[in-house]
């Protein structure tokens, strides 16, 4: 079993085609699901204790793998008993059937057991379970101590993470050969519990993957201040967002951070503060990431420092409001490095209304753009022009809180201005931000989540060493 960090992430068609790969260079849909249903019954052996176990299957492969893990469990000796509502379809799932042997409960009759194995639909899915199913799932669900799923809860899609109708909650979910979609994208996400990836040993290829932990060292012995990356923040009409965006990327390891457009001194008086209008403080060369948006307010001046932050050659990172204020077309034009931090909302006035998933959406975002893309809310999704995509599990609910989304914009910009690619540096802002987060535990404010991306960033850099 692996945790989700840094693992590929395929939708169906994708799975179904590595399959297929598989299935032409020798293996069987059988061989693969023996190797599926063994290691979940290996997984569930590992979690379950001695408790009895109850494997509820389905007609497909989901359903295959079910019985096959059932066969598993009772070879090591477990309590288990099997529940379906229809017969097994195709010949995999129909020999899976068979090597079972045992009894096969209605579902609709089953008592539950402490131990619940959800095998009922995978990423076949293509409709609500019916009504009775449905039921007889929740009712077994909400008897058991322990729920499982395997590959995916019975009842999300699996490639844009909708519920199709009332889904339980599970404690863990066994993702088959990789993670998909719905393992990270809300709502689905939040009804898996932990995933874990139980690896088939076939082949995988893609651009999408689960946000790894983020690869970063403490600066070598001959840094100065703007070898470590110097982040300029342009100041707007609610001064205090740009405050955290450059407290975030103080903490963050930015080794100069200018506000631009504050003059009044205050602490932190590391923080240098720079008239806006005087000189052209936005193409100093030395700027390795120039941030825009927050607080910025969307009049007239707005306009017109936005106009004068696109005509930098800097790096540009753009959000909150400056996102209504520009169009896609514009930033394509525009071209060189920029990363874009849109909520929701913010993502519909820049891109209109979209199709597909999240993940679609934000792929086609990045390149109408040129830019990158870090689509943020409950789920995250980080796109780069070219189809790379990193999904963000979820995060700490206390991140609803105002500010977050500044504290955010600066621990990104931090990274950007450190140099290297701008869709790891987006990734290594986001995974900083959830890991302070995570620190802070319940009821922080923005301003200790800036704080608190200090050790964020001792961890990171100590687990990079580990
Ligand atoms: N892709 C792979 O490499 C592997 C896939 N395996 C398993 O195969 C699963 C996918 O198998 P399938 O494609 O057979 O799909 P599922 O087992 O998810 O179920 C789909 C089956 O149920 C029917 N169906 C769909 N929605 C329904 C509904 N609401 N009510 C009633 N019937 C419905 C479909 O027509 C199809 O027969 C994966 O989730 C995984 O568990 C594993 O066996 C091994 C390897
Ligand atoms: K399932």
């Amino acid at each position: 079993m692996t945790p989700l960090d840094g693992t590929i992430v395929l939708d169906a068609a994708a799975m179904r085609a590595a399959e297929q790969a598989a299935i032409a260079a020798g293996e069987s849909v059988e061989s693969l699901m023996q190797r599926a249903g063994r290691a979940v019954g290996d997984a569930v052996h590992r979690l379950a204790g001695a408790h009895a176990v109850l494997v509820v299957c389905g007609p497909g492969n989901n359903g295959g793998d079910g019985y096959l893990a059932a066969a598993r469990l009772r070879a090591l000796g477990r309590t288990v008993r099997v529940a379906a509502a229809a017969a097994p379809r195709g010949a995999a799932a129909i020999a899976a059937r068979e090597a079972w042997g045992g009894a096969v409960e209605p579902l609709a009759a089953a008592k539950p057991a402490p131990v619940l194995v959800d095998s009922l639909y995978g990423t076949g899915l293509r409709r609500p379970l019916a009504a009775d199913e449905a039921a007889s799932l929740a009712r077994l669900v909400a008897g058991a101590a322990l729920a499982i799923a395997v590959d995916l809860p019975s009842g999300v899609a699996s490639d844009d993470g909708a519920l199709l109708g009332q889904v339980p909650r599970y404690h863990v979910t066994l993702a088959l050969g990789a993670a998909k979609p719905a393992h990270l994208l809300q709502p689905a996400a939040a009804r898996c519990g932990g995933v874990r990836v139980l690896p088939l040993g076939i082949a995988l290829s893609g651009d999408t993957r689960a946000l790894p932990p983020p690869r970063l060292a403490a600066p070598p012995v001959d840094s100065h201040k703007f070898s470590r990356g110097m982040v300029a923040l342009i100041k707007g009409r609610m001064a205090g967002a740009g405050e955290l965006a450059a407290r975030a990327a103080m903490r963050a390891g930015a080794g100069y951070v200018s506000l631009l457009g504050a003059t009044i001194p205050q602490a932190p008086h590391a923080l240098v503060r720079r008239s806006i209008e005087r000189d052209d403080p936005l193409v100093d060369a030395r700027i390795g990431a120039l941030v825009i948006g927050p607080g910025l307010g969307r009049d007239d001046h707005a306009r017109d420092l936005l106009e004068r932050a696109l005509a930098s050659d800097r790096a540009l990172l753009i959000d909150g409001d400056a996102l209504h204020l520009v169009t896609p077309e514009r930033l394509r034009a525009r071209g060189g490095t920029i990363v874009l931090t849109p909520h929701a909302g913010e993502f519909h006035a820049l891109f209109g209304e979209t199709q597909g998933s999240k993940l679609a959406a934000a792929c086609t975002a990045a390149e109408r753009a040129g830019a990158v893309v870090v689509y943020k809310g409950p789920d995250t999704v980080i796109a780069a022009p070219g189809g790379r995509a990193l999904l963000a599990g979820e995060a700490s609910s206390w991140l609803s809180t105002a500010g977050s989304g500044d504290v955010l914009a600066g621990a990104i910009a931090a990274r950007l201005a450190a140099g290297g690619d701008p869709l790891d540096a987006a990734a290594a802002g986001v995974w900083l931000h959830a890991a302070a987060a995570r620190r802070l535990g319940a009821g922080f404010i923005a301003d200790d989540l800036a704080e608190a991306l200090a050790p964020a960033l001792a961890a990171a850099i100590r687990e990079t060493r580990a």
